[in-house]
């Protein structure tokens, strides 16, 4: 290996025998050790008090731990600027952490004006990246107060990316939005990490959270002790301890489904009527349930044959369950079937048109192959 490739295979954050007593009193993280992947998402988990935001604060110099050593890319934190240090790393709160009397464009330029760059340029690069975060540029006059709270998680992540930063801190990012804002926001992130692949630690005391975003995901219990740092996907299908197994809760099966891949689903066909057809009540159905689409063939819920006469605007459907794009995770795949009122859960393109049904009978039957496989597997590893 060349000193290159050796220095790019090196973790980007190392903690070696972490302590940190607040007041001498119980240590609020205890002899932590744990080493975070270069360019991936690691997320700290656990639920209230357990030390994942004191473990966070410290790969910045927030907060000093009282024993132990923390590298970042090999190099002692310890030895660096603590105010270097922290203008190295973008940092993202749950409140927005935005300075008020300032326009959005200049909250995101806060850093680099720091760091020495103009005004013009930082001001150029903000409205840039307000576009990279999803917001349109004009926003960028307002304040924060005239934002939602999304879009103000939003400026606040324009902003802790402005100085271009290798490694990004987020404490509980998400949490104030509302769940639907919050998958948005989650999304997203993944979107932009896939093209930016900076180096994220996340902390969170949502398990469904730590589980969608980490690639790695490092389960805190109370007092500071790591429980478990493992892939999501190991996490649930084999928590370590009851302490883990109970904080990732009763759904943890069904949320391993959704690393389980969709491909070996089949798709069947299914009868459709066009929107424009429908008006005509003499027009025939011939199945029980009968899917209604518009004429770029997306699905607009469902016609039962029973009641056809008497449906005959687009407003009359059933509506429909989630939809499974084809190659989505099993779970997907079950969730279309269970919540679509026809049991058949409509697939669809990427464009959103619709390409047929699954049915939950099959996924269970994937479901099963794969455990009996992975069984298998297993067995064969132990011999
Ligand atoms: N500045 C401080 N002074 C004294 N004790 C502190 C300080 N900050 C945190 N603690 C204590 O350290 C422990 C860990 O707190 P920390 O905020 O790191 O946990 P957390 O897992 O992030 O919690 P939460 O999810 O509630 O934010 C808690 O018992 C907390 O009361």
């Amino acid at each position: 290996m060349t000193p290159a490739e050796q220095a790019s295979s090196r973790p980007m954050i190392e903690f070696h025998d972490v302590t940190k007593t607040y007041d001498g009193g119980r240590p609020a993280v205890e002899d932590l050790s744990i080493e975070i992947d270069r360019g991936r998402i690691t997320v700290f988990v656990g639920p209230s008090g357990c030390g994942k935001t004191t473990s966070l604060r410290m790969i910045n110099r927030m907060v000093e731990p009282t024993s132990g050593q923390i590298l970042l890319d090999g190099q002692d934190i310890g030895r660096q600027k603590a105010a270097e240090l922290r203008r190295s790393m973008g940092y993202v709160m749950q409140s927005s952490g935005l300075l008020p009397h300032r326009t959005v464009l200049d909250n995101i330029a806060t850093v680099p004006r720091l760091n020495g760059v103009g005004k013009a340029e930082a001001r150029r690069r903000a409205s840039e990246l307000l576009d990279v975060v999803g917001l349109a540029s004009d926003l960028g006059r307002r304040y924060p107060v005239q934002l939602s709270g999304g879009q103000q998680q939003r400026v606040g992540v324009a902003r802790a990316l402005a100085a271009d930063p290798p490694v990004l801190l987020m404490d509980e990012p998400f949490s104030a939005v509302d769940p639907v804002v919050r998958a948005e926001l989650q999304e997203e992130l993944l979107r932009l990490q896939r093209d930016l692949a900076k180096t994220i630690v996340f902390v969170t005391h949502d398990i469904d959270e730590a589980t969608i975003l980490g690639d790695k995901v490092a389960v805190f219990a109370v007092g500071g002790r790591l429980a478990q740092f493992a892939a999501p996907e190991e996490i649930l299908r084999a928590p370590v301890d009851d302490f883990v197994a109970g904080f990732v809760g009763r759904d943890r099966g069904f949320r391993h489904l959704s690393f389980q891949d969709g491909d070996g689903v089949a798709i069947h066909p299914v009868e459709t009527i066009d929107s424009d057809r429908l008006a005509d009540p003499t027009v025939p159905v011939h199945s029980p349930w009968t899917l209604l689409v518009d004429t770029e063939g997306r699905p607009h819920g469902w016609v039962p044959q029973a009641s056809r006469a008497g449906f005959t605007r687009q407003a009359d459907a059933v509506p429909g369950g989630s939809l499974y794009t084809r190659g989505d995770s099993l779970r997907r795949a079950l969730d279309a079937a269970l919540s679509s009122p026809s049991g058949l859960g409509v697939a669809v393109d990427d464009d959103g048109r619709v390409v047929g049904v699954v049915r939950a009978a099959e996924v269970f039957g994937l479901i099963e192959a794969a455990r009996l496989g992975r069984g298998r597997a297993e067995h064969n590893t132990a011999v």
